[in-house]
């Protein structure tokens, strides 16, 4: 199903090209004055009045005509403001010299770029710093000043909790790709909330925008053509999945859910694959198996539903196959990824199964060529190792090493990390798992979601809105435990079962 409006996520190109059609259209208001309204109006619901200035900085380019446009409306309306501006103002386009016109007549204290920023018990805090430094046209690393002035901003806020609205993107972070412009070599705001003008944008929802853009609310400029333009991404909006494989007749059996066999639980590393049962069971498979290379269990004993099982004799019948949590790389290890990749059914690969891929050329080949679907669940060093690549390259472009690993082994990734990307082999459009929190951060979770995986393929459910909803249940799941004060610290993988179960038959049942 096609994503709502506010679900579509868009390239800076697209942003670019839908600035320019409005430019061509239509001159009264600008795109600016409307921008300044919309950044006054979201400002006004952060402060309040009569409690002390509030900072706006504006950059050399248009973002900071959006935060002069805005400081003309604060002042305006009483608020004392303060401004500090960075560039040429000859540079400056003809829009953002009207704003800056506006801006040096009102009643407004222009500071110079070196200011200290440090509180101080003789004068009020800042109640709120509006980031109008750069916007999307941010094509270098922050650096001089401009550098100084951001860690001056970060650290004036760590001290004081001054919430920060960023104009559009958090000024050094990259819109598209989450990542900071630059690298270590570059530096970003750290936003309490972010108005993205025009359209929603990928980089505020993964890597380090979705710390960096604290909560994304959104603008569109009066731009209804946004709606049936072009868009790269969008957000997973589990309300638009088809899951209705998952919902129960009454003349269903065991029999009707599938079999998953999870196949992992090496010595030493049996939790990983009793975790992955586990989450199949909690998921909601007919039949689940834990096959492991040495029968290190025989029994679940919390969870005797699930059938242990010696790898050496196990038969591939008609399981989907999870492969990978806990199983080492022995060579007994390597023989069982190949019996999974030449087996006629979906398989989930995950974990030592993902490493086996990325040192076994002929396993690669096999998973190439094979017809049924396969979802790979890499975290980023995982998907590092497939591309020959630095961890630091693929959290560069998230988005663009999913797709890269997509189109090399044809099939369906979930790469994981804040903001897991998804996508398949023939998606025109990538998506962003919009749900989770740092909880997750801690081990046997990656476990949890691939059992999860495997419980909602076994059940019939397509690969892309399978994988969709898996990551979507497994983080609402940990956001539901740290709205309940069970996490971030201290949250833990087994915690995750009863919630996702939960979430499931909500979902199901139309009660989200
Ligand atoms: N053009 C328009 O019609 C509109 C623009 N809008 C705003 O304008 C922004 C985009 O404006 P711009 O394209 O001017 O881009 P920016 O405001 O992001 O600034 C780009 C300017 O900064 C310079 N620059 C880039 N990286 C730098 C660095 N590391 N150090 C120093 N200087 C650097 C560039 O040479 C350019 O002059 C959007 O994010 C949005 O906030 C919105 O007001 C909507 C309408
Ligand atoms: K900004």
């Amino acid at each position: 199903m096609k994503p709502q409006q506010s679900d579509r996520l868009f390239s800076i190109q697209q942003i670019q090209m839908l600035e320019r059609n409005a430019k061509a259209d239509r001159h009264q208001p600008s795109l600016m004055e409307l921008a300044g309204k919309a950044i006054f109006s979201q400002a006004l619901t952060l402060i309040k009045p009569g409690q002390g200035p509030v900072l706006l900085i504006a950059g050399p380019g248009n973002n900071g005509g959006d935060a002069m446009e805005a400081a003309a409306h604060l002042s305006a309306a009483g608020y004392t403001t303060d401004m500090i501006r960075i560039g040429e103002d000859a540079a400056r386009s003809p829009e953002a010299q009207l704003a800056l016109n506006q801006a040096l007549h009102a009643p407004i204290q222009h500071l110079p770029a070196d200011v200290s920023l440090v509180p101080s018990t003789d004068q009020p805090a800042y109640q709120l710093i509006v980031d109008g430094l750069f916007g999307i046209g941010l094509n270098k690393p922050i650096t001089d000043a401009a550098a100084q002035l951001v860690a001056q901003i970060n650290n004036y806020t760590a001290q004081t909790g001054c919430p920060v609205l960023a104009i559009d993107v958090p000024s050094g972070l990259h819109a598209e790709t989450g990542a900071i412009v630059g690298g270590a070599a570059g530096c970003c705001i750290a936003a309490t909330h972010t108005l993205s003008l025009i359209g929603n944008k990928p980089g505020l929802h993964t890597g380090y925008g979705k710390q960096l853009a604290g909560q994304v609310l959104l603008d569109d400029l009066q731009l209804a053509a946004v709606a049936h333009s072009g868009y790269v991404a969008c957000l997973t909006d589990p309300a638009q999945i088809e899951c209705h494989a998952l919902s129960r007749k009454a003349y269903t059996h065991k029999g009707s859910f599938g079999d998953v066999a999870i196949i992992g639980a090496a010595p030493g590393m049996a939790g990983a694959g009793i975790l992955a049962a586990r989450a199949a069971l909690f998921a909601g498979a007919g039949r689940i198996f834990l096959v492991q290379p040495d029968t290190e269990l025989r029994l679940d004993m919390l969870h005797p539903e699930i059938m242990c099982r010696d790898a050496r004799q196990f038969e591939f019948n008609k399981q989907v196959i999870v492969i990978g949590p806990g199983l080492g790389q022995e060579q007994l290890a390597a023989d069982l990824l190949r019996a999974a990749l030449q087996h006629p059914c979906p398989v989930v690969i995950d974990a030592d199964a993902l490493n086996l891929l990325a040192t076994k050329p002929e396993l690669a080949a096999l998973l190439q060529t094979r017809t049924a679907a396969a979802l790979l669940t890499p975290h980023p060093l995982e998907a590092a190792r497939l591309l020959a690549l630095s961890t630091e390259q693929v959290q560069q472009n998230r988005a663009m090493s999913a797709k890269e690993l997509a189109q090399r082994f044809g099939c369906h990734i979930i790469l994981k990390g804040a903001g897991s990307i998804l996508c398949g082999p023939q998606d025109r459009h990538y998506r962003i798992n919009p749900s989770g929190n740092p909880g997750l951060a801690s081990g046997g979770t990656g476990d949890v979601l691939a059992g999860l995986c495997g419980a909602l393929l076994a059940q019939g459910m397509e690969v892309g809105d399978a994988a969709a909803f898996a990551c979507w249940a497994h983080g609402a799941a940990a956001d539901e435990l740290v709205a309940a004060g069970s996490g971030p610290i201290g949250l833990h993988a087994s915690e995750l079962l009863p919630v996702i179960r939960s979430l499931l038959n909500r979902l199901v049942t139309g009660r989200i």
